[in-house]
């Protein structure tokens, strides 16, 4: 596998204090009080005791992403060594976990002479601009998938949360998704529908992921807040279960600020994707009913990454990673000198 980067600035930047709905950028003390004092203090956060709260909850973000790769390993290992699947088959990609009409779209995607027009034909449904839905998998296999999530849940074994935001998804790398079941279904058949729909976006060029489940629950998370994705391109499948509401909601991309901004809200069906750009900024609105699980994985494409980074808007400082990392690579720059 090729050697993936992380960004410097995912120690620095984007921190999310869930308290206040807001993310925020962190590098001393001091920066972080001239920067955020007065907008802390009006969304509430009045106190000095209140203060000292969101540099702790700062500081704890911070260390946990410090070691979030070899805390993560770990935690792989443990899995691999003790958890027991339910459902052993829904770890390795058979096509007939997919629904025919998934197959269609792309195998039509990997004819020569496929064109986005010919494919937006099979496609009949956007959701929002640039935002797809179409059928992904059999009901059968969402429910063998939501079982084997549900019984990972149950069990003993430590578990990852996928982000800042979400407090009862699961980290599907963890328990070994990745290589039988994420992989093919990115490389296979998400990049060459992704190559057509989203070029502009590096859609052609996607070579790692990351890819976890979301889960909101009455008593547990309801909804998510908007923001946008550190991915090129997004595949969000609706898993089931039984739940009310909760739609999705897509406003513009990034760059565009939110008094501009008019949403538009995409409901779940279960065993249906909505495929979008990463950088399309979106949220969740809470379900009033139920539970809800969803399949999530952020495609990025290094090519595209390596010129800027999403999430602080610069050349990507890169450190080196384990895994996927954030999807950066150290480029042999004299191939573009060459090329
Ligand atoms: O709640 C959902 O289905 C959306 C999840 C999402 O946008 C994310 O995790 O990036
Ligand atoms: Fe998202």
């Amino acid at each position: 596998m090729e050697k993936f980067c992380t960004c410097s600035c995912y120690y620095t930047d984007n921190i999310f204090l869930e308290q206040y709905k807001l993310h925020v950028r962190f590098t001393s003390e001091e920066q972080f009080k001239k920067d955020y004092r007065h907008i802390v203090q009006s969304l509430g956060c009045a106190s000095d005791a209140q203060y000292n709260a969101v540099l702790e909850k700062i500081h704890a973000e911070v260390e946990r992403r410090r070691n979030l790769e070899t805390q993560s390993a770990e935690r792989k290992s443990i899995i691999k060594e003790t958890y027991k699947p339910l459902h052993q088959h829904v770890y390795s990609l058979q096509e007939s976990f997919l629904a025919p009409e998934f197959v269609e779209i792309v195998n039509y995607s990997l004819e020569d002479g496929a064109s986005e027009e010919g494919l937006l034909e099979l496609i009949t449904s956007e959701a929002a601009p640039r935002v797809y839905r179409f059928p992904v998998f059999t009901q059968d296999f969402c429910k063998d998938l939501v079982e084997e999530l549900e019984h990972f849940e149950c069990s003993e074994a430590p578990k990852g949360r996928p982000n800042t935001m979400n407090n009862y998804g699961i980290l599907l790398n963890e328990l070994g998704f990745d290589e039988g079941l994420m992989t093919p279904l990115r490389e296979l058949y998400l990049k060459p529908i992704s190559s057509l729909l989203y070029p502009d976006c590096g859609g052609k060029w996607l070579d790692s992921h990351k890819a976890f489940a979301v889960k909101y629950s009455l008593n547990e998370d309801l909804e998510l807040s908007y923001h946008y994705d550190n991915a090129e391109v997004t595949l969000n499948v609706s898993l089931g279960k039984d739940f009310t509401d909760g739609n999705l909601y897509f406003g513009d991309m990034r760059q565009v600020p939110l008094s501009e901004t008019e949403c538009v809200e995409v409901e779940h069906r279960v065993a249906e994707a909505v495929l979008h750009r990463g950088q399309h900024m979106h949220g969740a609105l809470p379900i009033t009913s139920g539970c809800r699980w969803n399949l999530v994985l952020w495609m990025r494409a290094s090519r595209h990454r390596n010129r800027l980074c999403p999430m602080c808007n610069q050349v990507p400082r890169l450190q080196p990673s384990d895994g996927y990392g954030d999807g950066f690579t150290e480029e042999d720059t004299r191939l573009c000198v060459l090329t």
